[in-house]
Order: structure tokens, then C-alpha cells, then sequence
């Protein structure tokens, strides 16, 4: 047996196509949605997924900027911009990129951008919101992953699912959301005792983790869906998930890749939030 694999470029593109229409209708109201990505330093990896997420959103005609600060900047100034953007009325979204340098607050700088802009999701009224199961913006990687598993005709309900990692950007909502659609959740982390004694069990495993090719094949139940967040660059550069995607292909009854998987389902489901944060002010939803 060879799991079918969840495509997450050609459901991206599928999705951001169907978004055109919407930013149009938007746009011709005088809303047009606006996106502004706040970068501090200079970390390589993290310029490549700003500059993704600022053409992702020109591609289907929305406005978006980045503004970008020398590492050692003051968090005042930060903080400053962000007070500037929650009150200018063109801009609906605003993303801090992640992580900032050590000298800053993260959850100050957070809860400083308003819950109405906060397209990532972050905010703890966000947070809230979304463990409450009335979700207003949905974090976007957690999101995606919800959104793969609709293309995939992944029933969740009555499902034991297993999330490796505990993040509150992916591990935490992901475990949300799939407690919201009727999943058996459980959440596993560098702590628990005996992973594989979980995972085995699992009909779906999201991996959200860091560890290159960590999650192997003997570890996943014959027949499951196997999610890979992870985004892992390998010394000769390339790229792989937290899955070992080869050793999970024979097993796995549905597997997402790395790259060409979450990544591009997490930009898109950005553009998703900042086009809803935009109908919103315009009282179309
Ligand atoms: N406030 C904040 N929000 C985020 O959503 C956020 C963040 N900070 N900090 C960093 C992480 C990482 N992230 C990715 C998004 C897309 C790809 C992506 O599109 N990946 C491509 C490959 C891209 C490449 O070639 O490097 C793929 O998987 O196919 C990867 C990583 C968003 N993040």
C-alpha cells in the first residue's frame, strides 16, 4: 500500500484563485484588504516566508507591505508602529513575524496589535475565542491543517488524533480545533513517555515538533493520516518536515509532503484571514 498524498501547494493555489473574487468585490467597495508583515532583524529564513506572504497577497490584488527593523531596535518603537497601524483604517491585518530577538516581550508585543487585525491568531482574546468554539481569526498553520484534511474527506469526528508539540502557535489551537470537530485528542511533547505507545494508536498524527524525519514509520498505524508541520533545512540545504516521509509513504493511509504541503496552506489561510478581517469592517459577514 502507498499513501495518497495531500497536496498543499495545489490546494493553496485552488484556494487563493477562489480569494480573487472576494478581495475584488472588496476592493470595489473601497476595502480593499491590507496586509503589513513586521520583520526585526535579519534572520534568512525568516525574510524568505515574509517575502512569500507579502507576494502572496499582491498576486490575488490585495495591498501589502513589510517593515523591517534592525535587530538591536527598541521594543518602544515596535510597539509605536503597531499603535500606528491598529488606527490606520486601510491596513486589516498586521503579523509580527516570529521569533523576535530576545530582548523583546513577545506577548507584549502580541496583545499589542489590536484582536480585530490580529490575523495570525495570537492574541489572547483570539486564543480565547477559539478554545471557546466560536473562533474569529483561527491561527493560520492550524487553520491549513483543517483545511487539508476537508480536501482530504478526513472525517474527524470520533477520531483518535495525536499532536506532537504544544506550541501556542501550531501544537495548542491545532489540538482546539480538533476538538471542536468531535476528534479524541491528545497531545504529546519532548516530555511524554512513550511516544510511539500514542502514535500507534492514532488514526491521524500531526507533527509539529522540529526534529527532522523524527516521526518514522513504525510509529503510525497502518491506514492513518499523517500531517507534517514541521520545516526543517538540512545541512546540504534542503529541506524536509518532522515526518521521514519516505519510511511513512508505505504506511500512512493519506501523508502530506515537505515542502509543497503546510507551508503553502498557512500563507494561504493568512490571505483568508486578513480578506475576512476586511469583510468585516465592511459589514459583509
Ligand atoms: N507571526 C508569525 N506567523 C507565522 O505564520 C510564522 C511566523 N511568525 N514565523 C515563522 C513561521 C514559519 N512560517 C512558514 C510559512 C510558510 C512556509 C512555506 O511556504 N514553506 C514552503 C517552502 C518555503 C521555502 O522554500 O523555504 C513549503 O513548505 O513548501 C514555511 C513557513 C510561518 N510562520
Amino acid at each position: 500500500m502507498t499513501a495518497q498524498i495531500i497536496d498543499g501547494k495545489a490546494l493553496a493555489e485552488e484556494l487563493r484563485q477562489s480569494f480573487k473574487a472576494r478581495v475584488e468585490t472588496l476592493t470595489a467597495k473601497g476595502h480593499q484588504p491590507g496586509l503589513v508583515v513586521i520583520l526585526v532583524g535579519e534572520d534568512p529564513a525568516s525574510q524568505v516566508y515574509v517575502k512569500n506572504k507579502v507576494n502572496g497577497c499582491l498576486a490575488i490584488g490585495m495591498h501589502s507591505e513589510k517593515i523591517v527593523y534592525d535587530k538591536d531596535v527598541d521594543q518602544q518603537v515596535v510597539l509605536d508602529k503597531i499603535a500606528e497601524l491598529n488606527a490606520d483604517p486601510s491596513i486589516h491585518g498586521i503579523l509580527v513575524q516570529l521569533p523576535l530577538p530576545r530582548h523583546f516581550d513577545e506577548e507584549k508585543v502580541l496583545e499589542a496589535i489590536s484582536a480585530e487585525k490580529d490575523v495570525d491568531g495570537f492574541h489572547a482574546e483570539n486564543v480565547g475565542a477559539l478554545s471557546q468554539g466560536s473562533p474569529r481569526f483561527i491561527p493560520c498553520t492550524p487553520y491549513g491543517v483543517m483545511k487539508m484534511f476537508e480536501k482530504g474527506n478526513v472525517d474527524l469526528s470520533g477520531q483518535e488524533a495525536v499532536v506532537i508539540g504544544r506550541s501556542n502557535i501550531v501544537g495548542k489551537p491545532m489540538a482546539m480545533l480538533l476538538i471542536n470537530a468531535g476528534a479524541t485528542v491528545t497531545v504529546c511533547h519532548s516530555k511524554t513517555r512513550d511516544l510511539k505507545f500514542h502514535t500507534r494508536r492514532a488514526d491521524i498524527v500531526v507533527a509539529a515538533v522540529g526534529k527532522p524525519k523524527f516521526v518514522t514509520g513504525d510509529m503510525i498505524k497502518p491506514g492513518a493520516v499523517v500531517i507534517d508541520v514541521g520545516i526543517n533545512r538540512l545541512p546540504d540545504g534542503k529541506l524536509c518536515g518532522d515526518v521521514d516521509f519516505d519510511d511513512c509513504l508505505a504506511v500512512a493511509g493519506q501523508i502530506t509532503p515537505v515542502p509543497g504541503g503546510v507551508g503553502p496552506m498557512t500563507i494561504t489561510m493568512l490571505l483568508a484571514n486578513t480578506i475576512e478581517a476586511a469583510e468585516r469592517k465592511a459589514g459583509i459577514r
